[in-house]
């Protein structure tokens, strides 16, 4: 299990996150949704260890997080995707996705099941990066944050800047992934229509509070939507 309790923290003096509590069990998806500026970001930034908790615990299955730096984090068992997807346009699709293996010799392929989950970075694995599209490129984040073998990922908002054909694609994939894998995953986005289609829970963040939490099942559109566009 994925537990974070009472986590702070920010920029300097301003501190964006103001207490977050939050549990994911393995195989579980939640989805963060929020306006620009509530804090998504920060949020994943901190889990990951790009940004220090100033107060608070992050534990995986028991081992607490928090103070390690981001490389032992990933080692621990939490992938992140970052917004902007971040993948490096020079360097092959394939080399790409061996940035985030931990044997990197030329010797040692991609897992199989990688291409299987998204074909198209097998057509153009010798291709640059950066000559994918942004649905492409997203795709190709999530395969090298997969390659790590986590057991939390973290995505801040996937499906930022792609069509809506190729939203329903990373849905699928994200779906297949959890099924795969059993894996906890944490989505930040603004997009309802994603997350009801994937999220087990749906969580808002408003300055850097939860403030509301529905099941899918169960949930509020009226209101999770309120917060999307106030
Ligand atoms: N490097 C920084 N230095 C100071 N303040 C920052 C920094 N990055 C973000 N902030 C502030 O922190 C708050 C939360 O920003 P954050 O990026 O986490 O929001 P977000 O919900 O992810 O929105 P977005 O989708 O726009 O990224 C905002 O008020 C923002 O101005």
């Amino acid at each position: 299990m994925f537990q974070v309790s009472q986590l702070v923290s920010g920029y300097g003096q301003s501190m964006v996150l103001k207490g977050i509590d939050l549990s994911v069990d393995g195989a579980q998806i939640v989805a963060v949704m929020g306006r620009n500026g509530m804090g998504k970001t920060t949020l994943f930034k901190t889990l990951m260890g790009l940004l220090p908790a100033a107060q608070g615990s992050i534990q995986l299955d028991g081992t607490e997080l928090a103070p390690l730096p981001s490389y032992r984090r990933v080692r621990e068992g939490v992938a992140y995707v970052p917004q902007g997807r971040m993948i490096f346009p020079t360097l092959t699709v394939e080399e790409n996705i061996r940035t985030g293996m931990r044997r990197r010799a030329l010797s040692t392929p991609v897992p199989d099941e990688i291409y299987a989950l998204f074909p198209v970075l097998f057509e153009m694995r010798r291709r640059r990066g950066g000559d994918l599209s942004g649905g492409q490129q997203q795709q190709l984040a999530i395969a090298r944050a997969l390659v790590t073998n986590p057991r939390v990922l973290l995505l801040d908002e996937p499906t930022e800047g792609i069509q809506p054909s190729i939203i329903k694609d990373i849905a699928r994939s994200l779906l297949e992934i959890r099924k795969l894998r059993q894996l906890a995953i944490v989505v930040s986005e603004q997009v309802l229509s994603f997350t009801l289609e994937i999220a087990d829970r749906l969580i808002v963040i408003d300055k850097g509070r939860f403030v509301h939490e529905d099941r899918r099942e169960t949930a509020n559109v009226e209101t999770i939507s309120r917060y999307l566009s106030v």
